[in-house]
């Protein structure tokens, strides 16, 4: 089985940014592509986000092999239904969603006919709209993808040879185990992101003025992330709860046993701390995926 036409739905940061490495590294793949908000039809039209930018979601899919769904994770659901009248017999129908269990069931329920691989690029930026895509996005970076037990092996082989294609490295998992592991590193970094920068700006004794003065390193870095667009973030929280609450508990008690030290000058517990957590930064490294890669200037993006 291989990928002759790949649907698109959802034109922005994630959907460009496929429709762009497609025509990049996988020419021979025709893309068409649809999306709600006409405003970002025309941009993606305008950019060549994908081969064909299509009037009607009909259109869009209606001869594609592959229909990647990349909208906000609470439209997933209505995105399926959409489609779901226009497709071919067999059609594969994936998705990039940040969270997957929920997002698989709103899938599965929506299109009891067609072949459901879900599946979640682990690259992005606090970018959105058909202005921040960009092929290089998924190069180096993993694509988990989260197979039902009645996937066919074929079509998870055809979605995962497709993402290797377009420069991704494919990891298969269990998609509750997928949110567990996201939650730790992806929503709870962000859930802790957007909460310290309204907590900065928030307090009476430090203006906003001084906040954005004085924000080098750090505070700066969170920012970045706390920039990241609310829709799609909203949505990652209320359909990875259960995840998100229990890894949340355990990041609470860890932050008390940290105010705790600070109260009793336990330096030691604060130091073996930072220890700890200094060896885990330099084995990101070592993987290759800090942002410093020559290859992949995403701060730039
Ligand atoms: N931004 C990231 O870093 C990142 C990384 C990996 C995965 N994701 C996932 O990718 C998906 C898309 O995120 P994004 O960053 O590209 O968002 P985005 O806001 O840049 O793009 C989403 C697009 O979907 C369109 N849309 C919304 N509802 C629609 C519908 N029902 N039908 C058709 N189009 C619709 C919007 O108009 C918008 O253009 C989300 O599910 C997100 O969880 C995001
Ligand atoms: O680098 C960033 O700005 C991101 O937020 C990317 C990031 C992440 O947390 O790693 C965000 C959400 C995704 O689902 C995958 C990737």
């Amino acid at each position: 089985m291989s990928i002759e036409r790949v649907a698109i739905v959802g034109l922005g940061l994630i959907g460009g940014s496929i429709g762009l490495a497609v025509q990049d590294m996988l020419p021979d793949v025709a893309t068409t592509g649809w999306d709600a908000d006409a405003d970002v039809r025309r941009r993606a039209a305008e950019r060549g986000l994908v081969g064909t930018v299509c009037e009607t979601i009909a259109e869009a899919v209606g001869e594609a092999d592959l229909v990647i769904l990349c909208v906000p994770v609470g439209a997933m659901g209505y995105a399926a239904e959409a489609i779901a009248p226009h497709l071919r017999p067999g059609t594969v129908v994936s998705d990039v969603g940040s969270s997957k269990r929920s997002v698989g069931e709103a899938l599965t329920a929506a299109l009891p006919e067609a072949v459901v691989i879900p599946a979640h690029p682990v690259a992005g930026t606090e970018k959105s709209g058909p202005d921040a895509g960009f092929a290089e996005l998924f190069r180096h970076r993993w694509c988990i993808v989260t197979p039902g037990a009645d996937a066919p092996q074929a079509a998870v082989d055809t979605l995962s040879a497709f993402w290797e294609g377009i420069g991704a490295k494919v990891e298969i998992m269990d998609a509750d185990h997928h949110d567990v592991v996201l939650a730790v590193t992806s929503h709870i970094p962000h859930l802790i992101a957007y909460t310290i920068v309204g907590t900065a700006s928030d307090l009476e004794d430090v203006t906003r003025g001084e906040v954005i003065k004085y924000s080098a390193g750090g505070f700066r870095d969170f920012t970045r992330i706390a920039a990241s667009n609310p829709t799609m973030w909203r949505d990652v929280f209320l359909t990875n709860r259960d995840a998100v609450l229990e890894v949340l508990g355990r990041f609470t008690e860890d932050l008390s046993l940290l105010q705790r030290a600070i109260r009793n000058g336990d330096g030691d517990t604060l130091y073996d701390l930072f220890e700890r957590t200094r060896t885990i930064r330099r084995s990101i490294i070592e993987e290759g995926q800090d942002d410093a890669r020559p290859d992949f200037g995403r701060k730039d993006h």
